[in-house]
């Protein structure tokens, strides 16, 4: 049995278990994780952090971030790796924080989908999570959408559109007739055509001017109370469906677990919110 040091933490209630591996000699298994992440044998959580060092990143990881400390190492609760959690980041950034791994207001992190500034700011921390791309772009042509969704709680597979924020979305704006509220998220919802590596699905409502509400279906987890890269696609989706004249925006998105904010500046985005740090201990590894 292999004992480890934990924190657990959360951004908008998107909760993680923090493994640290400050020399980098961890290898946390598929299974590791799992446990990990489940709620009722081990400590329980939306994913799972690894925080190592730059040098125990794979190549390419190392590559695009080579002035990075830290490598945040994202699984989902069902083992499987991700590039990108913007939520996250922050989570990520407050542990550093705490453990004095960082002193500056301004740094750098490595993630699978690249290179992400972390900044200091009144109530948390702000990612610039860099650029984005629609995933279709020739099919959502004209601000349209590009794929359907079907998900228990609408009568009609839903218009969608496929962003790809280092880690791949799909965001349907729900028609008047169906209330977010009423959606089963307990059953994946299926995105047509099927995107190669799934996705996380997002569910938007509009409340006012560059305010929305979303609910989310994670890739690897299910529902969670938040989802940060969620948060910016479904900012970006709305934006793009209303062809917002101006680049500079800044949008409020309701999440189940609070509010994070969503700055677009033309082709990149950024998102900011609270991080917490609310246990740390040991804990066991079952063989
Ligand atoms: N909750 C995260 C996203 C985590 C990864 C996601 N489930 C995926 O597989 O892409 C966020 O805050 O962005």
């Amino acid at each position: 049995m292999r004992t480890i040091d934990f924190a657990k933490g959360h951004g908008t209630l998107n909760d993680f278990v923090l493994v640290p591996d400050l020399d980098g000699s961890l290898d946390l298994s598929e299974t590791d994780v799992r446990f990990l992440a489940d709620r009722h044998a081990g400590i329980g959580g939306d994913g799972v952090i690894r925080v190592a060092p730059l040098s125990a990143a794979p190549a390419d990881v190392r590559e695009a971030a080579p002035d990075a400390q830290w490598f945040m190492d994202y699984r989902n609760a069902d083992g499987s790796e991700a590039e990108m959690c913007g939520n996250g980041t922050r989570v990520f950034a407050q542990f550093l924080a705490d453990r004095a791994l960082v002193d500056a207001v301004v740094f750098p992190i490595a993630t699978r989908a690249g290179r992400k500034v972390i900044s200091r700011v009144e109530h948390g921390f702000r990612t610039d999570l860099g650029p984005w791309l629609l995933s279709r772009a020739d099919e959502a042509r004209g601000r349209g959408m590009d794929s359907v969704v079907q998900v228990v709680g609408a009568p009609d597979p839903l218009p969608a559109l496929s962003l790809d924020l280092g880690n791949p979305h799909t965001v349907v704006a729900l028609p008047p007739s169906i209330s977010l509220e009423h959606l089963d998220l307990s059953v994946a919802p299926r995105v047509d055509p099927e995107p190669p590596h799934g996705s996380n699905v997002e569910f938007v409502r509009a409340i006012g001017a560059r305010h929305i509400s979303m609910r989310v279906h994670e890739r690897g987890v299910g529902e969670t109370l938040s989802c940060g890269t969620g948060a910016a696609a479904a900012a970006l989706a709305t934006w793009w469906w209303a062809g917002t004249p101006s680049d500079e925006l800044t949008w409020r998105v309701d999440v189940r677990g609070g509010t994070l904010m969503v700055d677009i500046d033309g082709g990149s985005v950024g998102l900011a919110g609270p991080a917490q740090i609310v246990a740390a201990g040991q804990v066991s590894l079952p063989d």
